[in-house]
Parts: structure tokens; sequence; C-alpha cells
């Protein structure tokens, strides 16, 4: 359960690898190219907002003086031919057409002495507007006063009023009025194209908008509209030109705003251009470019689906064949019949044991087994009887041993006993315990009890110039020897290769 589970996360960090290296990089640079790009979008946009708000400032300006020419032009007839204004006036206005929308002769007492609009007017009493006090006021100062949209009491129409004293050396005599209609502003500022939900105004340092062109303006009211103080055009120490980034005064929106402040006429000429038109075309853009991310990021995530799929099944197969080896190893490491080691096996533990016992001073013996007279059981009970005595004896031995001893089956009935920091003495010891443990069990089987003795041959591993290979030979010497001298007995070999250096250690002979 375990290792599936590890199979598993396996499998699945392969998916996330491919999925960091390939879905980090492509977002990261879409996320900063599309960043880059609304940078630039807003830099070219707010270069845009100030090129027209020059523009709309050297526009406002030249109409401010022309105005103003006409303002002071008109003062003149009123002082020289006062007779003559009304004629005068009407022959100027033909020229100047819907520009101008009332022109009017104040008394110095605020009483409407002249409109261009209604010659025949009744008592207008125009002392309270701001206009008029302006002057009356300072009589010393002979300045355009350019008013806040007012709504004409005798026009009907929301204009500016653009007034200049009447004087003759000191004496206030009047003011002058031409009114100039909103529209005229409005309706140009309307012709240039700054987007669905853009805005041009022009603006008083009062706070109060003198004309505003957007989607909405017909929703201003223009008697009531005080734009806030907080607005940076409104703070004189700022520069008289700027751009800002931030929520419009006239409709709470955000927006990119340019400004220029005429000092001289106490205006501002804002331009807003708002975000949602001029991100428009690179938003579409983005959309699409983020679509396609998208798209390409769930074809990564079914191929990270499939990397995750194969290396978990790569890896399950690559498991279950290495358990396969495993169980296959330790087959032919195992002796089917009687589960004692392999003859190959055993012989490759006798290689290993060889070199670790140079470590316990080159303590190691070997006993080698045969069983007597097998080939008799065999005829006398048959082959499978023969087979649970192979089974018995390699049982009894295996009891007697311990847990570091290694028990091999070499051939037929023959057996092969490794014992590691074991010297020959003790060898011989152990090899004796295992003949009278054989020769004293009966085996039980279904043609009754079976007893077999065996004969041993002991060899022990020399100081120096052994090998594996002729521990073997002097342990078989031993056993032919064990074998020739009557069998049921241990011989050992005394140390050399020469098979006469044979000792019979026990017999049962007595
Ligand atoms: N039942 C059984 N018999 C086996 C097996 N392997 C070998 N044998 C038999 O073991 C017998 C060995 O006989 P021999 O080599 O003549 O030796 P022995 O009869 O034991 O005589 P000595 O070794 O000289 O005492 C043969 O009859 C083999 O058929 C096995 O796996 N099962």
């Amino acid at each position: 359960m375990y290792q599936h589970r590890a199979t598993k996360t396996k499998a699945g960090l392969a998916a996330i690898a491919f999925l960091l290296i390939t879905l980090v990089p492509m977002w990261g640079t879409l996320h900063a190219w599309l960043d880059q790009e609304n940078v630039l979008v807003e830099k070219a946009a707010g270069s845009d907002a100030m090129n027209l708000a020059v523009a709309f400032d050297v526009h406002v300006q030249s109409v401010v003086r022309f105005v103003d020419t006409l303002t002071q032009d008109l003062r003149e007839h009123a002082v020289k031919d006062r007779n003559d204004f009304g004629r005068i006036v009407k022959e100027e206005l033909v020229l100047y057409g819907n520009m101008v929308a009332q022109v009017a002769l104040i008394s110095p007492e605020g009483m409407l002495v002249y409109s261009s609009l209604a010659p025949a007017f009744g008592a207008v009493d125009l002392s309270g507007r701001d206009h008029f006090r302006a002057h009356r006021d300072n009589p010393s100062k002979d300045k355009l006063f350019i008013s806040k949209p007012v709504f004409g009491r005798v026009s009907g129409i929301w204009s500016i009023q653009f007034t200049r004293p009447v004087i003759e050396g000191d004496k206030f005599l009047g003011v002058v009025v031409v009114s100039i209609p909103m529209s005229f502003f409005s309706d140009f500022y309307k012709k240039i194209n700054v987007g669905a939900n853009g805005l041009i105004a022009l603006v008083g340092m009062d706070r109060v908008p003198r004309a505003v062109a957007s989607k909405d303006s017909g929703a201003i009211n223009f008697g009531e509209l005080l734009l806030l103080k907080s607005a940076p055009y409104f703070v004189k120490e700022a520069l008289p030109e700027g751009l800002y980034r931030g929520v419009s005064a006239f409709d709470g929106s955000e927006s990119l705003t340019a400004y220029r402040r005429l000092e001289d006429a106490g205006l501002v000429v804002l331009v807003q251009l708002s975000p949602e038109d001029y991100l428009m075309s690179s938003g579409k853009r983005h959309r699409v470019l983020i679509f396609c991310a998208s798209a390409v990021t769930i074809l990564l995530l079914s191929f990270a689906l499939l990397i995750y799929a194969t290396v978990w099944q790569h890896l399950k197969d690559a498991k279950a064949l290495k358990q396969a080896h495993k169980t296959l190893r330790e087959l032919v490491n195992v002796d089917i019949l009687t589960g004692a080691l392999s003859r190959s096996h055993f012989l490759e533990v006798l290689e290993k044991e060889f070199r670790d016992s140079e470590s316990c001073g080159t303590k190691l013996s070997l006993i080698l087994i045969d069983i007597d007279y097998f080939k008799q059981v065999n005829d006398t009970y048959g082959h499978p009887i023969g087979d649970i005595v192979l089974k018995q004896v390699v049982a009894v031995c295996c009891a007697e041993l311990r847990a570091h001893d290694s028990f091999g089956r070499l051939g037929g009935e023959e057996f092969g006993v490794i014992l590691p920091c074991t010297d020959g003495a003790s060898a011989l010891g152990i090899a004796e315990k295992l003949r009278l443990a054989i020769e004293s069990s009966k085996i039980s089987t279904s043609k009754g009890l079976v007893r077999v003795t065996v004969s041993m041959g002991v060899a022990f591993a020399l100081p120096s110039g052994d090998t594996p290979s002729k521990l073997v030979v002097r342990a078989d010497d031993a056993l032919y020897c064990a074998k020739q001298a009557g069998r049921n007995r241990v011989c050992s070999a005394r140390g050399n290769d020469d098979a006469s250096q044979v000792t019979t250690m026990s017999t049962n002979d007595s």
C-alpha cells in the first residue's frame, strides 16, 4: 500500500515538474508582456490627452481674446455712440452668427438698459450678478470678467458672460456684456473624439464648470455643480499643466486627465480619457492571448495527466519486474524440496563467509554431509518416502544449528554446513552433534518409521594460502574417508589438500 502511494507520488511529481517547466515560463512571459503593453498604451493615452489639452488651451485663449476684443469694441461704442448702439450691435452680430447669444448693457445701478435679444424689455435688475458686482466694486480695474454659466432671464439659455466695465475717467457708467452660449464650447468639443467615456471640460478656477462635452454632459446642472477643491488643477502651487490618473471630479470614474491652467482667464482646460476606452483594443487582444494561453494550459494539463499515467504504469511495471526478479532469485537460491540453500547459492555464501572470515581470525569451518545408503531407502520405500527422509534430515540439522550458520543441499542426498567464526575443534563438535541427532531421529512416513545415518567430512580454513574451493575439496576428502571408514561417522581434514591427512573423529563402531 505504501509502495503503491510512493509510486503515485513519483508519477505526480513528474507531472508537476512538467507543468512547472512549461506553465510557469509561459504565464510569466505573458503576464510581463501584458503589463508592458498596458504601460505603453497608458503612456500613449497620456500623450494624446496632453496634446488635446494643448489644442484646447490654444482654442480657448483665442476665443477669449476674440470675445474680449469684441467686448472692448462694443464698450467704446456704448460710450461714444450710445444712441446708435443698437444698430451697431446688430451689424456686429451678423458677423458673429451663433457665437454670440446676446449683447447687453447694464446701468451703474445694475438695471438692464439694453439687450440685443429684447430691445423692448421691462425692468430687469442685474445688480446681483457676479460680473456686475465685480466691476462696480472695482471700477478702477478694467479687466475682462468671465462669469460662471448663468441662465439668462432674457435669453432663456445657459451662457457664459464676458464683461468689461464702462468707465469714463473715474466714473463707473455700467457694464457691457457679451454672452457666449455654453453650447458654443460644448458643441465644438463634442466634435473631438475622446472616446465613449471621455470628457472635455472648461472649468473656472472658482471650481464651476463653464462647458463640458461628454456622454453625460446633458445631465450636468451647471447651476449647482461645484468640483472638488482637491482636484490638482485647482491647486495654484501646482504646475500650470499636468497629467494625472485618478477619480474624475465629474463622474467619479477612474480616468486619465490632462489639464492646462489659463492663469489670466481664470480657467482650466481638462481632457479626461477613460481607461475603459483607451485600453479597449489592447484589452481585446489580451483576452484573445489569455484565451489561447488557457487553451494551451488545458492541453499541457492533459499532457501532464498522460505523463502521470505513463510514469505511474512504468514505475508499477518496473516494481513488478523487480519483485519477479526477487522471487526468481529466491527460487534459485533455495532448494525447492528441502528448503535448504541451493548448491549455487551455498557456494556464493561460502565465498562471502570466506572473505569475511579474515575479520575474525580466519575461523571458518565447513561440514559436508552425505546420507548413508540412501539408494536403499529409495529402493525399499520408494522415491516419495526418500523425499520425506531428505526433508527430515534437513529439518533435524537446521534445528541444531545457529542462526548465522548456513545449510545447503549440494546435490542428491549430499548437504553442506558453513560455520562462520568456528575453529576445527568446535566444528567437529557440531558435526558430531548433528550425526547423533540424525542417527537418533525416527522419521515417520506412510510406510512406517525410517531411520538413517550420515557420514560427515569436516574441514577448516587455513590461515594462509587457502581458498573456498580448496576447503570444499578437503571437506569432501574427509567425507570420502568417513564413507570408506564404514559410514555413520565424522572425519576431519587435518589442514592440507592431501586426502591421506584425514582423521576419523567419531564413529558408531563402538
Ligand atoms: N528420493 C530422492 N532420492 C534422490 C534424490 N536425489 C538423489 N536421490 C537418490 O540418492 C541415491 C544416491 O545413491 P548413491 O549415490 O549410490 O549413494 P548411497 O546409496 O547413499 O550410498 P553411499 O553414499 O555410498 O552411502 C540415488 O538412488 C539417487 O536416486 C531426491 O531428490 N529424492
